[in-house]
């Protein structure tokens, strides 16, 4: 099949400090194709797409888009060049309408005799909106409104509408419902259909495969090779992205007899628990020693049902009570009683980015520290949790923001780890995650439950459930909507089937 070329890279470089992320990586992309960058968290893929959308300066190297040179300055720029990305995290801005999100920086057609027609505006985003089977959302509302998948529907759309000749999807399923995804998917095909390139970085090797037409690893910056999909099957990209062979444990691999082995005790009761538009009447207990999941379409309820857990739910009705009897109804009553919960949206609800890894991680256990706090006691006890979780920094001065997103999760973890909390409530914990760190977090779960700590996992992975927990809950429309015990016949089709 003969391709044309679309876009050449040629030698882009970049240093960030003492990190070389990107070096001297030439890549050719074709028209009418969806081009999957792969790499482990840290190897440069972000760097390499954030120059050529525009958010970060190209350190050297030149990007050719059809034989012209582009250097975008910024994101804008970078649209009125035909490049566009959805990044990783929100991409949205607060503050400001869903019309105002998808014409920033795009205003200038709507201005009238010097006045922006602010009707016209929100009338073409509803359309817009419309043709992209998202009605439901208003132009005029506030962006504030919406949750994090529909934001990020929102940033969709804000980078396709104008048909770009070159999208980039940054890691952006995982942020994603299986329905979020397929209408990412589909708008994906549409860009490869009309002869655009769609460059597409994801961890999820499946999707990757079923995605892509051609592959192209990155392994600590370098650019390694560029495969056809047809050559390649999972093993041979993991192999190619880690630089040996994986071996493929990645799961538990024991199927305890629930109806001989004990459980251990309760440590948390949840009852009756109600949020108002997300939760109705959630009654469950989480045992010491297990693994318990919480799976379901992105809306039914189970991200707010974390939330809602760690005392973390605005208007929430029912009780939450731990095995000594304690009531948890904020933050501070749930950590003081080891609990700890990790948050989907991670930027936002996680991490504080502005500040450093150090800060991130001493941050709820600096208490338990003791009165006398040296700065040499903090890092040290930083470096360590860093070092558990192979975070790839720096050092722990450096600000989480700098960081790749596969490491934020990382330093999200290693927080957690520090605390040695005894009740884990984790939503989406290894979102963004490479196979390798993915591996070592399910054996370190493994671990912390034989430790008989409680461990609820809230995930939109399917078989990362099956292949972890010891129980599953399936959730739909903010309700228990049935349970599944471990075994090795419990399949994907299992869970579906109570999830729709
Ligand atoms: N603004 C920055 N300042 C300092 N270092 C940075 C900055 N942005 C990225 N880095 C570093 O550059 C390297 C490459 O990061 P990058 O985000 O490109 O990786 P990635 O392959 O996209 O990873 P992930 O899969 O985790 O998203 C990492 O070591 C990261 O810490």
């Amino acid at each position: 099949m003969d391709r044309k070329l679309l876009l050449h890279a040629e030698n882009i470089d970049k240093k960030f400090g003492p990190t070389h992320a990107v070096k001297e990586v030439s890549l050719d992309f074709y028209e009418g194709e969806i081009h999957a960058l792969i790499g482990e968290n840290g190897s440069g893929k972000s760097t390499f797409t954030n120059m050529l959308t525009g958010i970060l300066p190209i350190g050297s190297g030149t990007f050719t888009l059809e034989g012209e040179q582009v250097a975008p300055k910024n994101q804008v720029d970078a649209n009125l060049r035909g490049i566009a990305i959805v990044v990783q995290e929100t991409g949205t801005l607060s503050g400001l309408t869903v019309a105002e999100n998808l014409f920033l920086g795009n205003e200038d057609q709507f201005m009238r005799h010097g006045l922006k027609d602010t009707s016209a505006m929100n009338r073409k985003a509803q359309e817009l909106l419309g043709s992209y089977g998202l009605d439901y959302i208003k132009a005029t509302s506030a962006i504030d409104r919406y949750d994090f998948e529909d934001r990020k529907l929102v940033e969709i759309v804000r980078s396709t509408w104008f048909d770009p000749k070159v999208l980039v999807v940054d890691e952006t399923t995982t942020a994603l419902s299986q329905k979020g995804r397929d209408k990412l998917f589909e708008v994906m095909r549409h860009q490869r259909d009309l002869g655009h390139c769609v460059i597409f970085i994801s961890h999820d090797m499946g999707e990757v495969l079923a995605m892509s037409d051609r592959i192209s690893i990155l392994r600590d910056g370098d650019y390694i090779t560029t495969v056809e999909r047809s050559e390649v099957d999972e093993e041979k990209l993991k192999t190619l992205m880690v630089g040996r062979q994986m071996d493929d444990h990645y799961y538990r691999t024991d199927y305890p007899d629930y109806t001989t082995e004990p459980i251990g005790e309760v440590a948390v009761f949840v009852q009756n628990v109600s949020v108002p538009g997300h939760l109705d009447d959630v009654s469950l207990d989480l045992h010491k020693g297990e693994i318990l999941g919480i799976g379901g379409l992105s809306e039914c309820g189970m991200h707010e049902l974390g939330k809602a857990i760690f005392g973390a739910s605005y208007d929430r009705a029912g009780t939450v009570t731990l095995a000594n009897r304690v009531e948890v109804n904020d933050i501070n009553t749930a950590i003081d009683h080891s609990m700890a919960y990790t948050s989907r949206d991670r930027d936002n609800e996680s991490l504080l980015i502005n500040d450093t890894i150090e800060d991130n991680i001493t941050l709820p256990s600096m208490r338990d520290m003791g009165m006398v706090l040296s700065d040499k006691k903090l890092r040290s006890f930083a470096q360590k949790y860093a070092d558990v979780m192979s975070i790839k920094m720096v050092g722990v001065d450096q600000t989480v923001s700098a960081l790749s997103g596969g490491n934020k999760q990382k330093v999200v973890l290693a927080r957690w780890l520090g605390k040695q909390s005894d009740i884990l409530i984790l939503d989406s914990p290894t979102r963004g995650i490479d196979i390798k760190v993915k591996a070592a977090i399910y054996s370190l779960l493994e671990e912390m439950r034989n430790q008989d700590k409680a461990i609820l996992i809230i995930s939109e992975e399917i078989m990362e459930l099956i292949g972890m927990c010891d129980r599953i809950y399936v959730m739909k429309d903010g309700k228990l909507n049935g349970q599944l015990f471990r075994s090795p016949e419990l399949c994907e089709q299992d869970l579906i089937s109570k999830m729709v």
